[in-house]
């Protein structure tokens, strides 16, 4: 079971694993590999029950991304809940060696900023992306997706695509003006 102890911090010595390019990874999936990917949704299923949260501690996560578990490889467990408890999740897979392909001229920001589970502080600021998004990912039997998003769910897959590229959130943040945002930056609330 992953739990906060297990994620790689930024402002920790380990955190060459955060800050460099992950390794595309092969098919089919090594038994390590379907384990971790298995784990990391698991994580993530675990974060967003407030029962299991509580009792193991875990910070609510949407996405977490195998170098922030200290694996250097191109591999992100996704999971965006439903709107107001509905069931259905918005988008829940494990997205392997994804590539963006496309991406809109319109930016978008989260309102009240990103956060991550690879780092423990706030860092205020908004977080400028794509509003929309198209990428390709191989699932876990290694078939090639190609998936369009829109708001939210892009800009997770976005935060989580960057960690493969060793980028973190707050390298989007204007440092001078972390609350400046392009014209007409679409605000999700
Ligand atoms: O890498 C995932 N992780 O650190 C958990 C938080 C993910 C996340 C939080 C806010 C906006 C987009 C994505
Ligand atoms: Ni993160």
């Amino acid at each position: 079971m992953i739990l906060m102890k297990d994620m790689v911090r930024d402002d920790k010595d380990s955190k060459k694993v955060l800050r460099s390019t992950a390794k595309q990874v092969s098919f089919p999936l090594s038994e390590e590999d379907q384990k971790l990917a298995a784990a990391m949704m698991k994580y993530l299923e675990d974060s967003q029950d407030p029962k299991i949260a509580e009792k193991h501690q875990l910070r609510a996560g949407v996405g977490l991304a195998a170098p922030q578990v200290g694996v250097s490889e191109m591999m992100a467990a996704v999971l965006v809940p439903g709107e107001d408890g509905d069931a259905k999740p918005i988008f829940k897979e494990v997205i392997v060696n994804p590539k963006i392909r496309s991406y809109s001229v319109q930016n978008a920001a989260i309102a009240e900023g990103e956060g991550c589970l690879s780092v423990f502080r706030d860092v205020p600021g908004y977080v400028i992306r794509h509003e929309k998004i198209t990428f390709t990912y191989q699932d876990l039997d290694g078939n090639e997706h190609k998936v369009r998003l829109k708001g939210y769910p892009a800009i997770v897959c976005q935060h989580e695509i960057d960690h493969l590229n060793g980028i973190l959130f707050y390298d989007h943040i204007n440092k001078q003006k972390p609350f400046e945002m392009p014209d007409d930056t679409t605000v999700i609330e």
